[in-house]
Order: structure tokens, then C-alpha cells, then sequence
């Protein structure tokens, strides 16, 4: 079995890290910089920032701060936030980004999925998929969790992958910020779908949700964000629990 990653992300607004529940009331929650050099230092496989600043102003504090992260840290760092354009893609890596998560944009256009494709390479196109269970299906949300699509989420993982996306980030809203565990049956439902990684996010809280992502799901990588900024247990400790339980990883 592949290694398992664990991928802490930093949800930026205005330059700082914060987190909410369910994507809202979002609270500081520290430094960038400091963070993901705590994360790198306690054995972080990826890391992830994602800049959910609604307004015009994240570009200004969006490029200095990826090329600060960037240039101290030695791990494969995704970048996501109101990415729309090549030209944005290429801003990105330029300031040292490995790989692009497009969320939003890539429901607007997904020919854009396989622009970067074409142009970076699947490796470096992750698209984000946020999705909630609304009546019957899984659905896709789009605008940080605040607008419901007409997509549905086994539908739209397909067409992903199809337009070349090397892998998805898949976020359950209801459980994003509760530390009330992953939800394992949609994650699932993807896994079995498509035959490139998928990120299993939203809902960690303590060791066992881990295990439990990984023996349950054939998610390749694991992202937290609440879990690893409140402190409630170090990157590396989750390792050494699924080293105990044979689940491989770095
Ligand atoms: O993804 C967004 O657009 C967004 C917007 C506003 C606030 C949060 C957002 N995303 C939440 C992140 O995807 C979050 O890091 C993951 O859901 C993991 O959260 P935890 O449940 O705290 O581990």
C-alpha cells in the first residue's frame, strides 16, 4: 500500500491563518509562516494553504506570503484561493507554489482544469471539491461552501478526473471544523470512482480518525486544519499511532 500523507492546511484570510465550522465564523488561529514551519518540523507529508479572502486586497498580501512559505519550507505545497487563470496558475508556482487547488473556477470553466494540465502538468492541478448531502445526493457547493451547484458530487469527480485533474481535495462541509471525524461514506464513494489520488478533508479530531480514514477509505492523503492549530495532537504522534497500526506512512 502507497504511503499515507498527512497534509495540515492553512486557511488564510487577510494574511493571518483562521478557522470556522461549516466554513463560517472563522477565528485567527496564528502566523503562516510559523505554522508551516511547526507542521514541516513535526513530520507534515504536504502542506496546504488556501486563501479564502473574498476581497481584492489578497493579492497584495497573497504572493508575498506564498513566496515567504515557499522559500522556507522543503515539502510539496499546494496553493488555492480564487485561482481562475493561467495567468494566476503561473503567478503561483512562479512564487514557489508545487501545485494549484482550484475549486470555484474549475466549476465556472473546466476547461481550465485541462489548461493546467496542458500547461503544468496533472501533477500540479488539485481540484478542490466541497460538498454537502442535500435531500437524496451529494452535492457540490462552490463560493467557500456558500452556493449549492446543480452538480452532483459522484458526477462531477468523474469529470474531473476525465479533464485531467491529478488529484482531488474533497472537503465535507457539515463535518469541516467539528472534529467530529471524516465522513468516510462519501469519501468512499469517490475513491471508487476515479483512479487518481483523492484528499480526504474536513472533520478530524483526534488520532483515530486517521486510522479510520485510511483502513475504511482509500484515501491517499488525509488534510486537517482544527486539529493541528488547536493543538490537540502533533502530526508526528498521529504517525507513530498508524505506524503501531501498520497503516504505512513517511
Ligand atoms: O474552502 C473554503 O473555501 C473555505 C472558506 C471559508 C472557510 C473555510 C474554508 N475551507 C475549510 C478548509 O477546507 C479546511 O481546512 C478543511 O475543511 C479542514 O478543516 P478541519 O475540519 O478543521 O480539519
Amino acid at each position: 500500500m502507497l504511503k499515507k500523507r498527512i497534509i495540515p492546511c492553512l486557511d488564510i484570510r487577510a494574511g493571518r491563518v483562521v478557522k470556522g465550522i461549516n466554513f463560517v465564523g472563522v477565528k485567527d488561529a496564528g502566523d503562516p509562516v510559523e505554522l508551516a514551519l511547526k507542521y514541516v518540523a513535526e513530520g507534515a507529508d504536504e502542506l496546504v494553504f488556501l486563501d479564502i479572502t473574498a476581497t481584492a486586497e489578497k493579492r497584495e498580501t497573497f504572493v508575498p506570503l506564498i513566496k515567504e512559505i515557499a522559500a522556507n519550507i522543503n515539502i510539496p505545497f499546494t496553493v488555492g484561493g480564487g485561482i481562475s487563470t493561467i495567468e494566476d496558475v503561473s503567478k503561483v508556482i512562479q512564487a514557489g507554489a508545487d501545485k494549484v487547488s482550484i475549486n470555484s473556477a474549475a466549476i465556472k470553466n473546466p476547461n481550465l482544469i485541462t489548461a493546467i494540465k496542458n500547461n503544468f502538468g496533472s501533477q500540479c492541478v488539485v481540484v478542490a471539491i466541497d460538498t454537502d448531502y442535500v435531500g437524496e445526493a451529494w452535492k457540490v457547493f462552490s463560493k467557500g461552501g456558500l452556493e449549492e451547484t446543480n452538480l452532483n458530487t459522484i458526477d462531477w469527480v468523474k469529470v474531473v478526473a476525465d479533464l485531467g485533474a491529478g488529484e482531488i481535495l474533497l472537503t465535507s462541509i457539515k463535518e469541516d471544523g467539528t472534529k467530529a471525524g471524516f465522513a468516510l461514506d462519501v469519501i468512499q464513494q469517490v475513491c471508487a470512482l476515479v483512479n487518481i489520488p483523492v484528499i480526504a478533508s474536513g472533520g478530524a479530531g483526534k488520532k483515530e480518525d486517521f486510522y479510520d480514514v485510511f483502513k475504511q477509505t482509500n484515501a491517499t492523503a488525509a488534510l486537517a486544519a482544527s486539529i493541528f492549530h488547536e493543538d490537540i495532537v502533533s502530526i508526528s504522534s498521529i504517525k507513530n499511532f498508524l505506524n503501531i497500526y501498520n497503516i504505512p506512512v513517511r
